[in-house]
């Protein structure tokens, strides 16, 4: 369970979100929504533990993740606008290296899940844009972890990577996982499991 307790954030001396709280529950997503500048990006960095917030604490499980620290991040994945691939790797080495030790027949799995099968071979900085999404989402599959953090997981992608992602994130939802995430985009078939919070309201 993740918690935002009274949470407020400043950057450059500008408030941007205060008095936030929030209960979310094993099989729940967070969307938060809001125009450019808002604080999204930095309520998803305050919720990893990257940036302190102003005032407040975000709780997992009951226990502030100052507390946590290393424990927490483990048990959680970010995808961000730069996905942290190795450019010099291929899609398959890159998922070899996403998380725990992973046989062939495993990343094979995963690259057909997310529609690289046939880019397997191909290093990850001659992949699209959209295609390096999905190698993301494949690098998510498999560190199995309970908290995704998602920053804008859409862009670039084509309707069917929209699909595959909502997919992907409803099967995580249904397994007990949690997400928050942020998209300018609607995210299909993800209707009462989906909760929202707007930074600019
Ligand atoms: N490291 C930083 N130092 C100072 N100011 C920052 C820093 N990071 C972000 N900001 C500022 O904080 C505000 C919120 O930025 P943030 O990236 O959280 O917004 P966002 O809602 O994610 O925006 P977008 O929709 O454009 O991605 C912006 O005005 C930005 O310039």
């Amino acid at each position: 369970m993740l918690e935002l307790r009274d949470l407020a954030a400043v950057r450059s001396n500008t408030l941007l979100f205060r008095r936030l709280n929030l209960l979310l529950h094993a099989g729940e997503a967070l969307r938060v929504a809001g125009p450019n500048g808002a604080g999204k990006t930095t309520l998803l960095r305050v919720i990893c533990g990257l940036t302190e917030p102003a005032r407040g604490q975000v709780c997992w499980d009951g226990t502030p993740i100052s507390a946590l620290s290393d424990e927490y991040r483990a048990r959680l994945a970010f995808l961000g606008h730069q996905e942290g691939h190795f450019g010099d790797l291929t899609a398959a080495e890159n998922l070899r290296l996403a998380g725990q030790p992973v046989t062939g027949s495993v990343v094979d799995e995963v690259l057909e899940q997310v529609g690289l099968r046939t880019l397997a071979d191909q290093p990850a900085r001659f992949l699209s844009q959209g295609q390096r999404r999905r190698l993301g989402l494949g690098r998510l599959l498999l560190r199995a972890v309970p908290l995704w953090v998602l920053d804008e997981p859409l862009t670039g992608l084509d309707r069917q990577g929209v699909e595959l992602t909502a997919h992907l994130l409803a099967q995580h939802l249904a397994d007990g996982g949690l997400a928050v995430l942020t998209t300018h985009q609607d995210l299909p078939g993800l209707d009462g499991v989906l909760r929202h919070l707007d930074l600019g309201a």
